[in-house]
């Protein structure tokens, strides 16, 4: 028996925050940051509890409801069932609460040991995503992959070497009460050993690290940059990785960053205060002239393509109810002309990286093939396919292409 006492309050929360999600289409993350913000009485405990119950019930979402043998849309009633249900599996003891009243306990464990015998429902997944991902990466493989994304992902950071050392921020990190170890294979980062709110603190305002899970963290180093080069970021968004690619550059060469989203490049210009980096130039893709400007000028070109981001379910868990089979058209239709078109800017002997945060090879090595049959000034020099099931990071792609 688990011996947590659930808190009224904390549940309401809870189930208010699911309502939003299920059935009016808002994201978790937004929601879980607004319900963080509803109490300023609540402790460190309290808030874990409303983030990760709400996490975990996103994630779990259509096993809850086998269980309970409900349907979509939920009401109020349905929700409290969902809930009842976490809490069973979870072993903890239910209040006498009206809304908990009659939960079944016996029979839910019944029927989560029957339902688990079906992978889609097991692993909490639609319909179409289970076919997909046998199709794409055969039986053996998604069922590991699948299990592997359902699973929490460590706090990994990756120190700012503008600002300190790994060593150093470990050193400072350990002196905050918060203990990190190495990860072999993956040089700037750090595994949180106790998961924590670790944006309060003096380290992170100064900009000593950056949250960024490791394999996320091999992309800019795979793109083999050198201080002083000219460097393009062409889907920069919010800057995980032009950050980096500034710390590898030493600040030293010009990183330019792009987007189709003022709003995210506006947010990396903030990061990059904090981080230091004062070799990032920002620019909106406004039309087609931002990107011919540039052909044939850059030394290094990163393609970190808009996509699926079934390799970051772990950290996105809603990505499985909100993404929809068209858009997975429709997003592979973009990445093939994103390659093709923002290729144009390697100079010639440049290089180029090509990376996903998916694991379909339809997003990864054959939009790559594809790209390659027609462009035969590119080589491939080499590919990673990363799967959160043998890394135990995020599942990742990346191809390094040569231009002749
Ligand atoms: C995987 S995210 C980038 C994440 C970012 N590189 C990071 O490391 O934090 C893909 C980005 O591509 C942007 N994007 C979508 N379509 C684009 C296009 N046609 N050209 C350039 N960027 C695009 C999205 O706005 C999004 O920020």
């Amino acid at each position: 028996m688990n011996h947590m006492r659930l808190h009224r309050n904390l549940v309401f929360s809870v189930i208010d925050g699911l309502n939003l999600i299920f059935n009016e289409g808002a994201y978790a993350d937004k929601v879980v940051e607004k319900l963080l913000k509803r109490d300023a009485r609540w402790g460190s405990r309290d808030r874990k509890f409303v983030a990760e119950t709400t996490y975990e019930i996103v994630r779990w979402k259509r096993l809850y409801a086998e269980i309970a043998d409900i349907k979509e849309n939920y009401s109020r009633e349905n929700l409290w069932r969902i809930f009842a249900v976490w809490a069973t599996l979870r072993g903890i003891e239910l209040p006498d609460w009206n809304q908990l009243a009659g939960t079944p306990t016996r029979r839910i464990k019944g029927r989560f040991d029957e339902v688990s015998k079906i992978r889609k429902i097991k692993e909490s997944i639609p319909d179409w995503l289970d076919e997909l991902g046998v199709a794409e990466l055969g039986e053996d493989v998604w069922t590991k992959e699948i299990n592997a994304l359902n699973k929490q992902a460590d706090v990994i950071l990756r120190a700012n070497t503008l600002r300190t050392t790994k060593e150093k921020l470990k050193a400072l990190l350990a002196s905050l009460e918060h203990e990190t170890e190495d990860i072999k294979g993956h040089p700037s980062a750090l595994r949180l050993k106790e998961r924590a709110n670790i944006f309060k603190n003096e380290a992170f305002k100064n900009g000593f690290f950056e949250v960024q899970d490791a394999n996320s963290q091999l992309v800019s180093e795979f793109l083999d940059v050198k201080p002083g080069m000219k460097v393009v970021d062409t889907c920069a968004g919010a800057g995980g990785k032009s950050l980096h690619l500034a710390a590898l550059m030493e600040n030293k060469g010009n990183l330019i960053s792009l987007d189709i989203y003022e709003g995210k490049l506006r947010k990396l210009k903030r990061r990059a205060r904090r981080n230091g980096a004062h070799n990032i130039e920002t620019r909106v893709i406004t039309s087609t002239k931002v990107i011919k400007k540039l052909y044939d000028k850059a030394d290094r070109v990163l393609i970190d393509a808009p996509c699926s981001g079934l390799g970051v379910l772990r950290r996105n868990p809603d990505a499985k109810w909100k993404i929809q089979p068209e858009f997975l058209d429709k997003i592979k239709d973009t990445q093939q002309d994103i390659l093709q078109r923002y290729s144009r800017m390697v100079k010639s002997g440049g290089k180029m990286v090509y990376a996903t945060c998916s694991i379909l090879p339809s997003e990864n090595q054959e939009q790559v093939e594809k790209f390659l049959a027609s462009n035969d000034d590119f080589t491939l020099v080499e590919d990673k396919k990363l799967l959160a099931s043998e890394s135990g990071f995020d599942g990742f792609y990346m191809a390094l292409l040569q231009r002749k």
